[in-house]
């Protein structure tokens, strides 16, 4: 990887051209500028119609920092589930070790970055619902707006080949300066209406609660997360953006992404950060328990009171804790985390959430810490093998990216993945929402249903199917 002062990108991609034709290799040539601000939005929309079925949309939850990526310069997708992490993290190192990269602002979510992720369970059988999204799946994309810290950045990549000639900067300047004329577009949306809502056997679902719970009772698993699926139909295809726009605007404190694939889109908001990496600072989340928002401030502050002294959520929560503190030990020094868990609030529930934060050992890579730590009993179950070995004998459905890890990884070894919950697969005029909860010897299968109705609430807000 070579990251130069900056000149014009003409003369990095005439540079790349000649170094593809030495090496018989494709060459990445990246560049970071600083424009004017660009409503995320707007850029996402833009691409519709040059790179619709090929986009990504990121927002982190505490700040106004988006990653908006257009077209795909370059995919790493696998279905071997034998060291996935280790195969991407290789990959991508390759395609960046070569590359020429014009950055002087080096700012976090800008240059070359992967977005994508990884299914829940690469064992579990694959069912058509998810034939677009391989178990690992990154893109690259030929264009990534950053907005980070109230400034607004463009990154170009483009992979210069050998058969390439100097025409081919002028191509990519005048995409270039087509879609930021475009991203300066107000966009309108045909509003879709819920049709029909369908459940595979509700009381299976909850039999099948009650048979875990039992098997929790005799050990030695002590905590399986099992998850439902709805499937609702549309009377038109449904438009990534305005469930974007509505997940924005409903989810201020949530992560929320978008990944397509070959005309399918993975979408959701999801509270549950996995892992960030920034330099050698590392962050986790224990976010397991949950109860109801209230109607009123008095009832929300009684709920969540009595979520915060429940046995049965304590524990809940207790294993997650238990298990990120010591995955975190292994692989960093200075662990911290409060001794007890406080609530995280959001629109329709509310959570206990436990921060951890570590320093990470020099050879430690992001996506090394997302292999140790995926799942976490938040989304598997404990111990995690055997939750996730009783997860897919148990459950009816197929999770795809369900509860894995999705986010980013920059060129510089820095990223942020959170757990894909609160989300759902857009297929056409249809979609597939899911929902998970965490079960332990205390569960009661009633309760739980509630609990995973309430989750479906996001998506279902977000789609229009119900006032939110
Ligand atoms: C598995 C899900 O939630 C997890 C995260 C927060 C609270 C959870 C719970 O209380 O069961 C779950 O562990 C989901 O939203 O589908
Ligand atoms: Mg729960």
């Amino acid at each position: 990887m070579v990251t130069i002062q900056r000149t014009e990108l003409k003369e990095g991609i005439q540079a790349a051209i000649e170094k593809a034709k030495k090496n018989s290799a494709s060459i990445l040539v990246s560049e970071v500028q600083k424009i004017d601000s660009c409503s995320p939005l707007s850029f996402f929309a833009a691409g519709k119609e040059k790179y619709g079925g090929k986009r990504f949309f990121w927002k982190h939850p505490s700040q106004e920092r988006y990653m908006i990526g257009l077209g795909i310069c370059k995919e790493i997708a696998s279905d071997q589930a034998t060291d996935r992490f280790f195969h991407v993290e290789k990959e991508w190192g390759q395609f960046i070790d070569q590359a020429i990269i014009f950055d002087d602002v080096h700012v976090q979510g800008t240059g070359p970055t992967a977005f994508g992720g990884f299914s829940f369970d690469p064992d579990k059988e694959k069912t058509m619902l998810w034939s677009k999204f391989s178990s690992s799946l990154f893109h690259i994309p030929r264009f990534m707006l950053s907005i980070m810290e109230g400034q607004t950045y463009l990154t170009t990549n483009v992979v210069c080949k050998e058969e390439h000639d100097a025409t081919f900067y002028t191509a990519v300047e005048n995409e270039r300066q087509e879609l930021l004329a475009g991203a300066r577009k107000h966009f309108m949306f045909d509003p879709i209406s819920l049709v029909d809502q369908l459940e595979v056997k509700p009381d299976a679902w909850k039999q099948s609660v009650t048979q875990v719970v039992e098997g929790l009772k005799k050990g030695p698993l002590k905590k399986v997360v099992l998850a439902r699926e709805l499937r609702l139909v549309f009377n038109r295809k449904i438009q990534i953006e305005p469930v974007l726009d509505r997940l924005l605007n409903e989810q201020k404190n949530s992560y929320v992404f978008a990944l397509e694939s070959e005309g399918d889109c993975f979408i959701g908001a999801s509270p549950e950060r996995l892992v960030k990496k920034d330099q050698d600072q590392v962050f986790s989340t224990c976010l397991a328990g949950s109860i109801a928002r209230g109607k009123n401030e008095a009832e929300d502050e009684q709920l969540g009171h009595s979520l915060l002294t429940d046995d049965k959520n304590l524990i809940e929560h207790q294993y997650v804790v238990d298990m990120i503190k010591e995955a975190m030990e292994d692989t960093c020094s200075k662990v911290t985390l409060p001794s007890k868990p406080q609530l995280l609030k959001l629109k329709h529930i509310q959570h206990l959430y436990t921060p951890v934060i570590g320093k990470a050992d020099e050879h430690t890579s992001l996506l090394s810490l997302v292999e140790k730590l995926h799942p976490t009993p938040a989304l598997g179950g404990l111990p995690k093998m055997p939750a996730v070995a009783k997860i897919r004998e148990v459950e009816e459905l197929d999770r795809g990216f369900f509860a894995g890890p999705i986010g980013w990884l920059d060129y510089k070894g820095n990223g942020e993945f959170a757990v894909a919950i609160r989300s759902g697969l857009i297929q056409g005029n249809e979609a597939s929402i899911f929902a998970g909860c965490g079960l332990v010897e205390d569960s009661i299968a009633e309760t739980e249903y509630e609990e995973t109705n309430i989750k479906f609430k996001p998506m279902l807000s977000a789609l229009g199917g119900i006032k939110s």
